[in-house]
């Protein structure tokens, strides 16, 4: 869904260039100012899933006078970056009226991002610098009344290079958080588990507390909360405190940062690892309390920015991203990257800590890597004493693919996630067959592509409404021989070992072995 945003415009300033393309828009919101603004982002990008206004399946653009708000285009753009990342969101000054070229574009942009699979190949593989200073450094003619909208418009996507290189930018530049943020009071977007809070204090300790917890029923405010509650309380424990709505901007920053869209590595999942991860720290690091705390957050931030693909897919078709990390843990690196310059901006004392313990966080985030597994395998069955890099490690990749460990029901849905995210890489795949990763997205080539539709409603219906795994294999009857791949593969070994070598943590092996006797039950010949 795409969004025009009109600021502090009257209605005779409104030209009769945004009149007439109004209508690629779905919806034209009129605010007074850009805190306003600021408080509709925030609130839309929390309303309960499906979300349709998630501001990354459509293109928005805010019109504004700069002069009047004293903030400059480029000022805006850059929090919007900052805050916002994964938003395709532009600013534009509308009173030059060769800006408003820029609606021209919406139409395009929208077609992109609408269809999953043109929207992810754009995020990982487009490599142009559209800014508007990379289109004036190569001379682009765009900005032109009479010429058709070219590269410039893909400036309003979101892209892996430029998230990563805004990054690292931002980092340059050291800048404080600015006015229009640093006012918002973000307790105030939370009412849904500050309600729940006014019936049941201890609600969101009770499903912290448990192996059964189950991020998958919960809203994004909630996920928000879980991950409140539980950094509040280990940053108390450690004695590194942070206020409460600078904890909340980071939260709120990182669930922006990744993506809502995503079946599998999104927001929740990173939720999901931070509470696995916290209940194995309570088995394996008990009186560690700085640790306990460098490693949730370390594992809410893991997967940031993560385009639901994988490295093979970046390495193969060349990515940019891919040759910056030269195809060497391509994604961890890239999640390692801006997670750093995510404490660096909102938690420095933090990271400071994080460096100073051989470079945890980063460490930490590096162990995800899949193409590490049997290495970290073999350090876990042989390494004697075990180095406390390693018990990190084996930590946080535990809790990483620890939706094989938890109840039949909870982990089927994350089976169930996981194997959509995977068919979207098939298609992805065959989409390459008759189209160059790189190309452009409006050569009439790249238009009539008949997959992926969203579905981000019949899956939330799944979601929420399905408990049952039988239900689930019904419509997805390969999910168990994808299941007993992945643990033949990967989990048994791991979980047993693991459970060998720290008795308390018997339940995991069990519950694997539990899930593991279903899909056998239920396997399809190949
Ligand atoms: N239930 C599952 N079934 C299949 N693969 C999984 C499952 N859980 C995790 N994985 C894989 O394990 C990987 C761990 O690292 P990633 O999160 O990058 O990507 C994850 C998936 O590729």
């Amino acid at each position: 869904m795409s969004t025009l945003f009109l600021i502090g415009m009257h209605g005779t300033e409104k030209s009769q260039t945004i009149v007439h393309n109004e209508h690629f828009f779905d919806r034209v919101i009129e605010l007074q100012d850009l805190d306003s603004l600021m408080v509709t982002l925030y609130r839309d990008r929390v309303s309960p899933f499906p979300n349709p206004y998630n501001f990354e399946t459509g293109v928005s653009l805010v019109l504004y006078d700069p002069s009047r708000f004293q903030l400059s285009v480029r000022q805006l753009d850059v929090l919007f970056k900052r805050f916002f990342p994964s938003f395709n969101i532009s600013a534009v000054d509308h009173t030059h009226e060769e800006n408003l070229q820029r609606l021209n574009c919406v139409e395009r942009e929208n077609s992109v991002c609408r269809n999953r699979i043109t929207r992810i190949n754009h995020w990982m593989y487009h490599h142009n610098d559209d800014t508007p200073d990379g289109i004036a450094k190569k001379h682009f003619s765009t900005i032109n009344q009479n010429s058709a909208p070219t590269q410039a418009c893909q400036a309003n996507i979101y892209t892996l290079l430029l998230h990563l290189n805004d990054s690292k930018a931002q980092h340059l530049q050291k800048a404080s958080v600015p006015r229009l943020i640093r006012n918002i009071e973000f307790m105030s977007f939370l009412s849904e588990p500050i309600g729940k809070l006014s019936q049941d204090g201890s609600h969101y300790w009770n499903i912290l507390s448990t192996w059964d917890f189950c991020a998958l029923s919960l809203s994004t405010q909630e996920l928000i909360w879980c991950g409140f509650t539980l950094i509040k309380k280990l940053s108390r424990d450690s004695n590194v405190l942070i206020a409460d709505n600078k904890l909340l901007l980071l939260l709120f920053t990182l669930e922006s940062s990744y993506h809502q869209v995503n079946k599998f590595h999104n927001f929740r999942h990173a939720i999901d690892v931070m509470q696995a991860t916290w209940r194995l720290c309570t088995y394996l690091i008990k009186d560690n309390p700085v640790q306990t705390l460098l490693l949730c957050m370390a594992a809410i931030g893991h997967d940031v920015g993560h385009p639901g693909t994988n490295n093979q897919l970046l390495c193969n078709c060349e990515s940019e991203v891919a040759q910056n990390f030269k195809n060497v843990s391509i994604l961890e690196n890239f999640h390692r990257e801006l997670f750093q310059q995510l404490l660096t901006e909102h938690w420095p004392q933090l990271l400071a800590i994080s460096k100073k313990q051989f470079d945890f966080i980063s460490e930490a985030i590096l162990a995800t890597d899949m193409a590490l597994h049997s290495q970290y395998e073999d350090r876990l069955m042989h390494e004697k004493p075990m180095k406390q890099i390693t018990l990190i490690s084996l930590i946080i990749k535990a809790a990483d693919i620890s939706n094989v460990t938890r109840p039949l029901s909870i982990s089927a849905r994350w089976a169930y996630l996981i194997t959509l995210e995977f068919n979207d890489c098939a298609l992805l795949e065959s989409f390459h067959k008759d189209h160059r990763p790189d190309q452009d997205c409006y050569a009439d080539s790249y238009k009539n592509i008949d997959s992926a539709e969203e579905d981000l409603d019949y899956i939330q219906s799944i979601l929420t409404n399905v408990t049952n795994p039988d239900d689930i294999i019904k419509d997805h009857p390969y999910i168990p021989n994808g299941q007993i791949f992945f643990i033949n593969t990967f989990a048994e070994v791991f979980f047993n070992a693991l459970s060998q070598k720290f008795s308390k943590l018997k339940f995991l092996s069990d519950n694997v072995e539990i899930n593991k006797e279903y899909w056998m039950k239920h396997k399809k010949p190949n």
